[in-house]
């Protein structure tokens, strides 16, 4: 796909902590560089504990930049704001609030519940499938159904860049797999046929092939950037996509890059992200 880059800007960047028990300072992430364009779905995968997680704290403004570039539409991110929202893995919603309320919660806090936020949150619960349960309350939701409700909270006040860490690892298999259909049918279908750009951290390979249009492989901690992945595969994409020869091509590649970081002496296999694929 030949996206204009440029969207989110990433270079040679680091970020660290500062440990006050041991009086040091260690990088989480080391020299990372790569850009997101437009409209783009970048998922990020690697070892566990490298450093996925405190990149995507960084997009958000919640970690501050050691040093190197970190831009969003050409503009430093030095902190937290409403141009960007951010889905965990658990879902935080107001217990208190019913449906409605949790996914208008964002719009209320920037004024912004106008007539035409009332329509965008009428449209995106019908959009995640949540018609009926306006007025539940969060306790009476299934896990899947209380992801819904935060996804939907998250693109409500129509965010520039959507970020996602593990928001579907607590789900069992089937509801996952169910949520993953979901959020390419949404990434797909809202914003008049164009994605929002979304980054998207997962430790599931499969996960990440399926929603993604490149996938970013990080090294073990501190995180260096291994490969991006061209995921050259046609959308819209439905869950059979992922029994083709192509999808397990792509799949068998990435998972190679993320072993030979946890089993030094294991070489991935080379593979082509420029080879076409068969629509
Ligand atoms: N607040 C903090 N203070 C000090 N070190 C931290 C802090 N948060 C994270 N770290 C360290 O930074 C490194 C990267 O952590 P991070 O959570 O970003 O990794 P991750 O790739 O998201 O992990 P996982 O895959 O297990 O979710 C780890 O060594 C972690 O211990």
């Amino acid at each position: 796909m030949n996206l204009p880059r440029q969207k989110l800007v990433v270079e040679d960047l680091r970020l660290g902590y500062w440990s006050r028990r041991s009086h040091s300072f260690s990088l989480a992430c080391d020299g990372l560089s790569f850009d997101v364009a437009e409209n783009e779905f970048v998922a990020i995968v690697g070892p566990s504990g490298c450093g996925k997680t405190t990149f995507l704290t960084a997009l958000a403004g919640l970690t501050p930049v050691t040093s190197g570039r970190l831009e969003l539409n050409g503009e430093q991110i030095e902190g937290p704001a409403p141009d960007r929202s951010l889905v965990f893995q658990h879902a935080s919603l107001y217990p208190w609030r019913n449906v409605v309320a949790n996914i208008e919660f964002g719009l209320k806090a920037q004024k912004r519940l106008d007539r035409r936020g009332r329509a965008r949150v009428a449209e995106l619960i019908d959009l995640v499938g949540l018609t009926g349960k306006e007025d539940t309350y969060p306790r009476e939701l299934s896990g899947g159904m209380s992801q819904r409700v935060n996804l939907a909270r998250a693109l409500a006040t129509d965010p520039d860049l959507l970020l996602l860490d593990e928001p579907f690892s607590a789900l069992d298999a089937q509801t996952r797999e169910l949520m993953q259909d979901e959020l390419t049918r949404i990434w797909q279908s809202d914003g008049a046929g164009t994605g929002k750009t979304a980054v998207f951290i997962t430790h599931d390979v499969p996960e990440a092939v399926f929603l993604a249009d490149r996938v970013v492989v990080f090294s073990s901690g501190p995180a260096r950037l291994v490969e991006i992945v061209d995921v050259r595969l046609p959308r819209p994409r439905g869950s059979e996509i992922k029994r083709t020869p192509q999808f397990q091509e792509i799949h068998d590649h990435i998972l190679d890059l993320v072993m030979s970081q946890t089993q030094p002496g294991r070489r991935a296999a080379p593979h082509d992200s420029n080879a076409p694929v068969a629509g």
